[in-house]
């Protein structure tokens, strides 16, 4: 087991506000529920193209959790925090809480994405990014954190921000089944089909076969299994 590595302490981190120890301790937190895009908010919500800032309904499941806020002008994502204390060793993932629920308009989506920050200093990643927060969604908003540093520990403190929160409008389709697409240029071309790095030209030591579901893979059996029986 590695030493406790908190997540402000990466070996080649130049100090930055998001992973600084006592990072966590925003003075947002002292906002009142109504204050999240007003004036109590560090930053209030870009616009693009002037438009006014959508509304959504969040609700503290943790009294003292400050509410999701954006970082800077224009900034895409507006921060998410865990309220629980968290430490994880090389390798391991856990599901930390964020204090919050959110009622999304329909024809809305909310994706939990990682933080950069975390990901080069700590190689902290999100398994399932992005996380898809969908309309109808009332529970509290969940992030899957891992930590895939293979030597060092990483550890969170209550209220550090661990990921953020993209809101987005997304289409709902319909599926119109055909019996023939209609051509383009790409055509069935995927996985690498334009070449551009050694790797998928063939030129390296790896072949690409896991990308490919070939034998490298993994153990996609026993994935299949766990997801049809909902675990
Ligand atoms: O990172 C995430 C991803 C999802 N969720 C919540 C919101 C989302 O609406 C719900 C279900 O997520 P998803 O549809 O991705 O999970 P699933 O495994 O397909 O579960 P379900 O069968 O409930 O749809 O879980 C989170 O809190 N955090």
């Amino acid at each position: 087991m590695s030493a406790e590595r908190p997540a402000s302490a990466g070996s080649t981190a130049a100090p930055v506000d998001a992973v600084r120890p006592g990072g966590h301790a925003d003075p947002a937190g002292t906002v009142g529920p109504l204050d999240a895009a007003g004036p109590g908010s560090p930053v209030a919500p870009a616009s693009p193209g002037g438009r006014p800032p959508l509304d959504v309904l969040i609700r503290r499941l943790d009294p003292e959790v400050p509410l999701p806020s954006y970082a800077q002008p224009g900034d895409a994502g507006a921060d998410l925090r865990t309220t629980e204390a968290c430490q994880l060793e090389p390798g391991e993932r856990a599901v930390l809480p964020t204090g919050v629920s959110v009622a999304l308009p329909e024809g809305y989506a909310a994706f939990v994405h990682p933080r950069s920050g975390l990901a080069a200093r700590c190689g902290v990643a999100l398994v399932n990014a992005p996380g898809t927060v969908d309309a109808g969604y009332r529970g509290e908003i969940k992030v899957i954190v891992v930590n895939l540093d293979p030597r060092e520990a990483v550890r969170f403190e209550r209220f550090d921000r661990i990921a953020q929160l993209v809101v987005q409008q997304v289409e709902r389709v319909r599926f119109q089944e055909v019996a023939e697409l209609p051509g383009s240029a790409r055509a069935e071309g995927g996985f690498g089909s334009t070449g551009g790095h050694a790797a998928v030209d063939g030129t390296s030591g790896t072949s690409g076969q896991a990308a490919m579901g070939g034998r490298a893979g993994g153990n996609r059996y026993a994935s299949v299994v766990s997801d049809r029986e909902g675990q």
